[in-house]
C-alpha cells in the first residue's frame, strides 16, 4: 500500500495548545486522524510525523524517497530560512505539497517568502487544519485514485 508523508516543522507540537486566534483548536493528532481516514478511504497510508529538529524533517525526507507516494509537508519556521530543508525536497521525484495553517501573506513580511514553495507542486495557506486534507485531496487527485 502506498504511503503520504505528512510532516510537520518546529513548535506545531503545541498546536491546539497555544495562539489558537492564530491556528485554531485543532491539534496535530486530529489532523492525523482526518488525514488517515482520508487516505484510507483512498487506499493509501499516512506516516504523519513533527519534529523541532530540521536534520530529523530532512532524514525523513530521505527516508520517504524510498516509499512514499508523496509529501505534504508543514515546515512551521524553516520555510522561510531553510536552503536545507530545500536541497532535501529537491531529491524527492514524486509531489510535494507544502501547507500553511495560517494566511502568511497576511502576517509579518518575513513569512511572505518561502524557500520550500520554490519545489512545491501545491501551497495551501490560510485554510486552517483542513489544508492538510486539501493538499492530501490534490495527491490522490495525482494519483489517479
Ligand atoms: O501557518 C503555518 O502553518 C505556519 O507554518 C506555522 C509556523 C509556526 C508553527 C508554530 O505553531 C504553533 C502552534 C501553536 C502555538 C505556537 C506555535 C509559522 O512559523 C509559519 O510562518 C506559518
Amino acid at each position: 500500500m502506498q504511503t503520504v508523508y505528512i510532516l510537520n516543522g518546529p513548535n506545531l507540537n503545541l498546536l491546539g495548545k497555544r495562539q489558537p486566534e492564530i491556528y485554531g483548536k485543532e491539534t496535530l493528532q486530529d489532523i492525523e486522524v482526518a488525514c488517515g481516514q482520508i487516505a484510507e478511504a483512498n487506499g493509501l497510508k499516512v506516516r504523519f510525523l513533527q519534529s523541532n529538529a530540521e536534520h530529523q524533517l530532512i532524514d525523513w525526507i530521505h527516508e520517504a524517497r524510498e516509499d512514499a507516494c508523496g509529501i505534504i509537508i508543514n515546515p512551521a519556521a524553516y520555510t522561510h530560512t531553510s536552503v536545507a530543508l530545500l536541497d532535501a525536497l529537491g531529491t524527492f521525484e514524486r509531489p510535494v505539497f507544502e501547507v500553511h495553517i495560517s494566511n502568511v501573506h497576511k502576517r509579518e513580511s518575513f513569512r511572505h517568502h518561502s524557500y520550500v514553495s520554490l519545489r512545491a507542486d501545491g501551497v495551501i495557506a490560510g485554510c486552517g487544519a483542513q489544508g492538510y486534507e486539501l493538499a492530501l485531496l490534490r495527491l490522490i487527485r495525482l494519483l489517479g485514485r
